[in-house]
């Protein structure tokens, strides 16, 4: 029986009080392992050894040295692909055909992205007149924050972790990661590829849990932690915002979405159902930058959803392994329980199922899994429930506009504010459009198209703050200003 361990000081530990959860595949519901869960105790080990970590030779380390030394991380994860995209298959279901182009790469490209940004960002300096005639000098000088709580979710497990980890570590802080309950395989391996690589006993530390009175409340509660970034549901970010006010901690907060793709008349209409499908359909629709609602400019909309529909129909369900599946299933059967009850919800609130809206029949083998159907929507109003509440599953609806204005006050109707796609072959249109939407990301013709050194996050209650390249810099480190009287 495989058994997941924390991972605190360099060293693979059991929880004191022997308590542990089952770890279980989606695609089956077979026991994969046994996870141990953090008590107050093995928080308080981790977090204090991320903080000796920060005065030993981590904390000694120059910025180049550190750069050198998360290279060697990324390059390990990509040695050691096949168990990385494995662990990560086994644990979310996700098909190897997805998880090797984007989970493993991305994961392993975090730790080289960020090192290399930011030692080549130049730091602020101000001459300032002074009455002597002779001036002063200011500098801008950062250092890092410290211990860095690292919450992260279940959909993109590996990704997500050291999407926040590389940045982390690139600052020189040191950090505790309390990955999902749902995937810790992960997390886990990558102490072992931190100690392969020679990363000091402390920097990298893991404890497993839940959220609430568990290792997530534990960590985020924690004194001895100086700042917390999180990725996961709104809900769970407040409740981090208010642990991070006690000792007035920094956050990071990356939160949900109900995210609209705009299709107008004048697109490319195979490239804008393309786009569409995988924003809608990609990882099982569990992604928060995913399209859960859809606007199509009244020309093409029988066109459009004509398209959609032919395309759903193709979708693999499979087993991970199975070259040819390019759909699994849900991370859980409790979350399939919860995206099954907006797919009944739909139907009472007046909706047309143009195509899935069920659980498929797997075979015997499969059936104990959580296997859901591509669904799409048309004919809900405005004010359902289905069009205003993230769902987070492989499921979307279509409905028709007429108008620009239209389009753009129908797409920033909403309190989330993460992610839009626009499809127009006319620049300045999508250009006009894409200014107007209230959201801290929008792609013109694309979707998920990733350039690590922008700005990454959301406006509204899809977040707060941003992430990646030098954006980064504010949340990882802490800028102090010295003045040199010359
Ligand atoms: N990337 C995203 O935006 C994600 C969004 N979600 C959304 O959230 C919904 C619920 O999924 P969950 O896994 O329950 O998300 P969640 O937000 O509850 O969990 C994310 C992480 O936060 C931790 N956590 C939960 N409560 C906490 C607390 N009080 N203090 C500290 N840590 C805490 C969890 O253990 C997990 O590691 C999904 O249905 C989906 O709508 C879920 C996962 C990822
Ligand atoms: O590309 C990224 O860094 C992130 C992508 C996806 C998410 O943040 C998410 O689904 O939560």
């Amino acid at each position: 029986m495989k058994e997941f361990r924390h991972f605190i000081n360099g060293e693979y530990t059991a929880s004191v009080n022997g308590k542990t959860f089952e770890n279980r595949s989606p695609v089956d519901n077979s026991l994969i392992g046994m996870v141990h869960e953090a008590g107050q105790i093995e928080v308080d080990a981790a977090v204090k050894a991320a903080k000796q970590a920060l005065k030993g030779p981590w904390g000694r380390m120059t910025a180049a040295q550190r750069t050198a030394l998360l290279n060697k991380v990324a390059d390990r994860i990509n040695e050691r692909f096949d168990e990385f995209l494995h662990a990560e298959c086994l644990d979310t279901g996700k098909p190897h055909s997805i998880a090797c182009h984007i989970d493993i790469p991305r994961g392993a490209a975090n730790f080289k992205a960020f090192s290399e940004t930011l030692s080549n960002h130049p730091t602020e300096g101000f001459r300032l007149d002074t009455p002597d005639g002779k001036g002063a000098l200011n500098v801008g000088h950062r250092t890092p924050k410290g211990v860095i709580a690292v919450i992260s979710p279940w959909n993109l497990p590996l990704l997500l972790m050291t999407w926040k980890v590389g940045p982390a570590l690139a600052c020189g802080n040191t950090v505790v990661v309390k990955p999902s309950e749902e995937t810790p395989a992960t997390t886990t391996l990558l102490g072992e590829v931190m100690n392969e690589c020679g990363v000091p006993a402390g920097v990298f530390n893991v404890v497993h849990g839940f959220g609430p009175q568990s290792a997530g409340e534990f960590l985020t509660t924690h004194p001895l932690v100086d700042a917390i970034t999180f990725t996961g549901e709104t809900r769970t970010g407040e409740a981090i915002m208010k642990a991070a006010s006690v000792g007035l901690r920094n956050i990071s907060l990356e939160c949900g979405g109900k995210n609209p793709g705009i299709v107008f008349a004048d697109c490319d209409l195979e490239k804008a159902v393309e786009g569409t499908m995988r924003s809608a359909f990609v990882n099982c629709g569990q992604v928060c930058l995913g399209t859960e609602r859809v606007y199509v400019e009244r020309p093409i909309y029988d066109a459009f959803l004509k398209r959609m529909k032919e395309e759903v129909a193709k979708l693999k369900l499979g087993r991970p392994e199975d070259p040819e599946a390019n759909f699994g299933p849900l991370v859980s059967l409790e979350h399939r329980d919860k995206v099954i009850s907006y797919y009944q919800l739909a139907v009472e609130e007046g909706a047309t199922v143009e195509i899935g809206g069920g659980i498929p029949d797997m075979g015997v083998d499969l059936n104990n899994g959580a296997w859901v159907e591509p669904t799409i929507w048309t004919g809900l109003k405005d004010d359902a429930r289905v069009i205003n509440e993230e769902i987070f599953g492989p499921c979307c609806h279509i409905r028709p506009f007429d108008t620009e204005e239209e389009v753009i006050a129908l797409a920033n109707d909403t309190h989330y504010g993460l992610a839009a796609a626009i499809w127009t072959e006319n620049s300045a249109k999508a250009v006009r459009v894409a200014e107007q939407m209230e959201t801290g990301l929008v792609w013109i013709n694309s979707w998920f198209l990733r350039d690590l050194r922008t700005a990454f996050g959301g406006a509204k209650q899809s977040g707060i703050g941003r992430e990646g390249g030098v954006h980064g810099l504010e949340f990882y480190t802490e800028l102090k200003n010295i003045c040199i009287k010359l």
